[in-house]
C-alpha cells in the first residue's frame, strides 16, 4: 500500500506520515528532508539556492547529509523552498522518491507533490492542513525546545512566504490531488490526529 501524505510547512503531515507508518508496518520517507540537503549543500559550496546551476549541482549531496541538525533550521527551509521551485532540481530527486514509493509492499511519503507527482496512483492520499498561526505557532516551540532562538512573528513571516512560493510555482505546486482527502489539524491533538488520518485511509483503501 502506498499512502501519500500532502501539506504545507509544520501542518503536521510528517507527524501523520511516521504515525501510519508504524501503524501499517511500512517505510516512510519525509521528502522534504531530500530538498533540504540540496539547500543546505548549495550554501556550504557558497552559492545562492535561486541560482539555477549553483541547485543542479548540489543534487549529488552526500547521503550523510540527510543526519545533519542543520538540516532542521530555518535556513535550511527557506533554501529548501527556494531550490525546490527549480525544476531540474526536482528531476533530479524524482526516480529516489518513485522508487521508494514503489518498493514491495509499499511505503508512506509525506510532501508536497507526493499525490500529484511522485505517486499519482497513491492507494490513500492525504492533505494536512492547519492555520498559519497554528503552524507558527508549533514550528515556533519546535524549534524553542531545541534550543534554537527565534521570534514567533519571523516563524510566521517564514512559513507564509515559503507557503506562496510552493503553491505559486509552475513545476509540482502544493496542491491537494483531487482525490486526496483534507484533514485540517488546526484544532486537533496529534492524537486525534492520527485517529482521522487512519480512519480516512481505511475509507480510502476499502473495496
Ligand atoms: N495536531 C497537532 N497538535 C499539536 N502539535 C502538533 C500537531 N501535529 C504536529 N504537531 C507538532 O508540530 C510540529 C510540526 O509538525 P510536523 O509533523 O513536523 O509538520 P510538517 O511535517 O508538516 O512540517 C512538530 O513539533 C509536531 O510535534
Ligand atoms: N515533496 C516536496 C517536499 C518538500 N519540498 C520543498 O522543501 C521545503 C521543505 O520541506 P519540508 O517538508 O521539510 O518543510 P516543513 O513542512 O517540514 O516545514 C518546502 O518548503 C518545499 O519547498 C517540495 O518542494 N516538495
Amino acid at each position: 500500500m502506498i499512502i501519500a501524505v500532502d501539506g504545507p510547512a509544520a501542518s503536521g503531515k510528517g507527524t501523520i506520515g511516521r504515525a501510519l507508518a508504524e501503524h501499517y508496518g511500512l517505510p516512510h520517507l519525509d521528502t522534504g528532508l531530500l530538498y533540504r540537503a540540496v539547500g543546505i549543500a548549495v550554501l556550504r559550496h557558497g552559492g545562492n539556492p535561486e541560482n539555477h546551476a549553483d541547485a543542479v549541482k548540489a543534487c549529488d549531496f552526500s547521503t550523510a547529509m540527510l543526519d545533519d541538525p542543520e538540516i532542521r533550521s530555518e535556513a535550511a527551509s527557506r533554501a529548501a523552498s527556494a531550490v525546490s521551485a527549480h525544476k531540474d532540481v526536482r528531476a533530479a530527486l524524482l526516480e529516489r522518491q518513485r522508487a521508494f514509493a514503489r518498493q514491495p509492499g509499499g511505503a508512506v511519503l509525506d510532501g508536497r507533490d507526493i499525490g500529484t507527482v511522485i505517486a499519482p496512483e497513491a492507494d490513500a492520499k492525504l492533505f494536512v492542513t492547519a492555520s498559519p498561526a497554528v503552524r507558527a505557532e508549533r514550528r515556533f516551540a519546535e524549534l524553542t525546545k531545541r534550543g534554537v532562538h527565534v521570534m514567533l512573528d519571523h516563524v510566521l513571516h517564514d512559513i507564509e512566504a515559503r507557503d506562496a512560493r510552493d503553491s505559486g510555482r509552475s513545476v509540482a505546486p502544493l496542491i491537494q490531488a483531487p482525490d486526496a482527502d483534507l484533514l485540517d489539524t488546526t484544532n486537533l491533538t496529534i492524537g486525534d490526529a492520527v485517529r482521522q488520518a487512519i480512519s480516512l485511509v481505511e475509507a480510502q483503501v476499502k473495496p
